[in-house]
């Protein structure tokens, strides 16, 4: 744990970007949270909760919410992007002319940009060039986060005193950080397997059994695992936290909102009042249209993905989608070897 107290600001007052600022604020550091809405901001800062994202939790009393960019990451010596991917261009666009040269940046968003497939870290370093980059991801649900319940996650950068700090600000009782150096196969992690959380959802709606769930997850790491390769990451980050890690609880957990938007699917509701109803980004629903598409343009084997565009964008029907992929040529079990 890091003696030092830093000045931090997390950018993003939703369910994770709050689960973040607790942590750090737990911790002993001077934290700044940004957000849009006054009213929450006063809520937060009055009655130490954020009823909206993460209700019934207590907040630590000395996180301070303000809704002025500048005030929130001046003197920052780390920031971490907790918005959405389609607003992530727009505020690091903003943050350029206000972050300090030796200000380091975590982005915590899992999501792409669909104009070019960037992943967020590319977007950030295309608007705040100079910025000290680092990425984290893993299994961190923000509910269970903010309940203090143990997890761990990656911090991956090419600076080790990126990955340093990170790990020295953020580690506690219940919370543990791995260091890492591939971004970019993080990064893809973090954004492909939510994807998977929404097949899974659909899954677990129909009541499939448990050899169903384990062969649909396994197979849904072969398939990131595969386009990974295609895209030039590294396959094995695909086998820590932030891979299996996270590809696990998301697809398995009720609170992932992607599995909610497929369990809800799965019963037969029209997916635009699924995304209203939820009320909360769920990335995998644009993620799976950008995949789709360079699966294809790729030419990589992706029958999940195919599968699950089939049943949202063109109408096919589940029992359609399933009994192809049933009847498709049997290939590899594992695609990849080390010897
Ligand atoms: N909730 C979770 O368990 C985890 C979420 N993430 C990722 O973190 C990112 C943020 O997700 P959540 O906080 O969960 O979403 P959320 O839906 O709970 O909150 C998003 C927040 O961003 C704000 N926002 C949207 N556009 C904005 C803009 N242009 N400027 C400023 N604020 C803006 C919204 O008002 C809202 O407060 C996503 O990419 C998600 O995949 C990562 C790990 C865990
Ligand atoms: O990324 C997450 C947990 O690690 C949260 O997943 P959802 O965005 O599906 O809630």
């Amino acid at each position: 744990m890091s003696e030092k107290s830093y000045r931090v600001a997390i950018l993003g007052g939703g369910s994770f970007g709050t689960a973040i600022a607790n942590i750090v604020a737990d911790n002993g550091h001077d934290v700044h949270l940004w957000l849009r809405s006054e009213e929450r901001a006063d809520e937060i800062n009055q009655r130490h909760v954020n009823e909206t994202y993460l209700p019934g939790i207590q907040l630590n009393p000395s996180l301070k919410a303000t809704t002025d960019l500048a005030e929130a990451v001046q003197s920052a010596e780390v920031v971490f992007m907790a918005v959405p991917s389609k607003s992530c261009r727009e505020v690091s666009r903003t943050l350029a002319g206000l972050l300090s040269k030796d200000c380091i940046l975590i982005s915590t968003t899992k999501g792409i940009e669909a104009d070019g497939f960037k992943l967020m870290s590319q977007v950030i370093h295309e608007e705040i060039p100079y910025a000290r980059l680092g990425v984290m991801s893993g299994p961190n649900l923000a509910k269970e986060l903010a309940e203090r319940q143990i997890t761990a996650t990656v911090i991956a950068s090419q600076d080790t005193n990126v990955t340093e700090t990170i790990q020295g600000l953020l580690q506690c009782s219940y919370f543990r950080v791995y260091a890492g150096e591939d971004i970019f196969g993080l990064e893809l992690c973090g954004a492909l397997k939510n994807v998977y959380a929404i097949c899974s959802g659909i899954a677990a709606a129909i009541g499939v059994g448990s050899n169903t769930q384990s062969v649909l997850i396994t197979r849904s790491l072969a398939e990131m695992c595969r386009f990974a390769v295609k895209k030039g990451a590294d396959p094995m980050t695909f086998m820590g936290l932030g891979g299996v890690g996270d590809l696990f609880v998301t697809c398995t957990s009720p609170l992932s909102r992607n599995y909610r938007v497929g369990y809800s699917l799965g019963q037969g509701k029209d997916l635009d009042a699924v995304v209203e109803e939820l009320g909360q980004v769920a990335e995998g629903v644009n993620t799976l249209k950008l995949l789709y598409a360079q699966a294809e343009e790729l030419d990589v084997h992706m029958p999940l993905v195919r599968g699950l565009y089939g049943i949202i964008y063109n109408g096919q029907s589940l029992d359609e989608v399933v009994s192809t992929m049933m009847s498709a040529d049997q290939t590899r079990d594992v695609d990849f070897s080390l010897r």
